[in-house]
């Protein structure tokens, strides 16, 4: 596919998106592959801490005062969300009924059935793996979560795609009105539509949505991060706010007596942990564009300064400030593991899968003496095809009764 038309599958400008929405109805994307343009796609790399250890919830400020760290801010989005998913679990009871009924407006129904058709090509395209793992889900969960992943990629696009360059602070506030628009029932094309209809159905709050184009607007304009609690902030908004958003969808098993809050935290953790491991792995590939996603505060203690990270020389200096930042990462993904064991029964494969394999770049990062600079740590397929049955293994454990981590 050309770039052209890729164009329209990620830009907010209507222009672009009205022949984007030409091709779909000509039906020249459907079978269309969607390529990469201008940036690495491979596979989705099958995607928590005791959280004392990484940061607490009131911070002081430059000038000595306390402020809220953003592991609170982050906590208040997760208790609305688990607050949305209460009201809707009490509705149902007493409606006594799984989902919303489909309200049929005649002749949509096709179109919506293709609209999904469509964000499950964009899934199986980018993330094949994950893809295979939705198979597994109910047809309605399955349709949902595709319909978040498209949504996810394209607001991710707007900032790291072809058109990056182009991306404005408007254009990142059209989108987000595009995004309420579709809330309020009134998606802007199919893709939309198609997301549309999965928050009529399923208690997704709108927040992470809105906060994961803030990750983006933040992207714009910053490109050091001062301490942890700054960058965390940024790793909610751009994955950890996936977690939030596909909890509702994935569902919590009817056995697991966790508390809703943990399971959230959980998520929350994974989207961290995801993001700090992306962000450790693209160091070299960061630096490049002139980014370094690391706490400054945390380079200087390692006697290390961006200067050294533009050097590209793995020394002790290096090796022992990333030692340190790997072992953050795998305490939330700890935290995640927990997690997972509580969804219901055909969510857990994909989200342990998306787990083990991207945990394991961790260990490929450590496998290169730590030369994330010039090397790219990947899994390779072996070891992609030994994760798979484990996780399917893991998945099969039940949600115990052991209670999780509050915060
Ligand atoms: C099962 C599963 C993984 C579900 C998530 C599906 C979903 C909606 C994914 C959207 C992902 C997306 C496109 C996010 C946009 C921002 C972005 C690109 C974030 C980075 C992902 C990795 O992508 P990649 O390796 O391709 O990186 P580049 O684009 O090349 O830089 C991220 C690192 C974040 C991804 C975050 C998650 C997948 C969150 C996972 C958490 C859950 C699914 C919750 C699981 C539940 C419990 C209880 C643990
Ligand atoms: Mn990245």
């Amino acid at each position: 596919m050309s770039a052209a038309a890729m164009t329209w599958v990620v830009s907010p400008n209507s222009e672009q998106l009205c022949n984007g929405l030409r091709f779909l109805e000509k039906g020249v994307f459907s079978g269309g592959r969607l390529k990469n343009v201008g940036r690495k796609h491979e596979c989705f790399s099958f995607f928590g801490s005791r959280k004392r250890d990484v940061g607490s919830r009131v911070v002081a400020n430059p000038s000595g005062n306390l402020a809220i760290s953003s592991e609170q801010l982050v906590y208040d989005v997760v208790l609305k969300q688990v607050a949305l998913v209460k009201e809707q679990q009490r509705s149902r009871e007493e409606e006594d009924m799984e989902v919303k009924p489909d309200i049929v407006v005649p002749g949509t129904l096709g179109v919506l059935n293709e609209a999904y058709d469509r964000c499950g090509e964009v899934c199986a395209e980018y993330a094949k793996t994950f893809y295979l793992g939705t198979l597994l889900m109910t047809p309605e969960r399955r349709k949902a979560i595709w319909a978040i992943y498209v949504w996810c990629r394209r607001t991710d696009e707007l900032v790291d795609g072809p058109n990056a360059s182009h991306i404005t602070p408007k254009a990142l506030d059209r989108w987000e009105s595009r995004l309420e628009d579709l809330f309020n029932g009134r998606p802007f094309d199919m893709l939309d539509a198609a997301l549309s209809d999965t928050v009529s159905k399923f208690p997704v709050d709108i927040q992470p949505f809105k906060d994961m184009i803030d990750g983006m607007r933040m992207d714009l304009k910053k490109s050091r991060y001062e301490n942890f609690d700054e960058l965390y902030l940024y790793c909610y908004y751009v994955a950890g706010t996936v977690g939030l958003m596909s909890v509702p969808i994935m569902g919590i098993a009817h056995e697991s007596n966790a508390p809703t809050e943990s399971v959230y935290n959980a998520a929350l953790a994974l989207g961290i942990a995801n993001q700090l491991t992306n962000i450790l792995r693209d160091v070299g590939e960061d630096a490049r564009r002139g980014r370094v996603y690391l706490p400054q505060d945390e380079l200087a203690q390692a006697g290390l300064s961006d200067e050294d990270i533009f050097a590209m020389k793995v020394t002790d200096k290096w090796r022992f400030f990333m030692k340190k930042q790997i072992k953050r990462a795998r305490t939330f993904f700890d935290q995640a593991e927990e997690g997972v064991t509580q969804l219901s029964s055909a969510s857990r494969w994909p989200v342990w899968a998306s787990l083990l394999l991207y945990r394991q770049i961790l260990d490929e990062i450590e496998a290169n003496d730590y030369n994330n600079f010039t090397r790219r740590a990947y899994v390779s397929k072996p070891k992609k095809i030994v994760a798979l049955p484990i996780a399917y293994v893991k998945s099969l454990v039940p949600p115990s009764s052991r209670k999780l981590v509050t915060n």
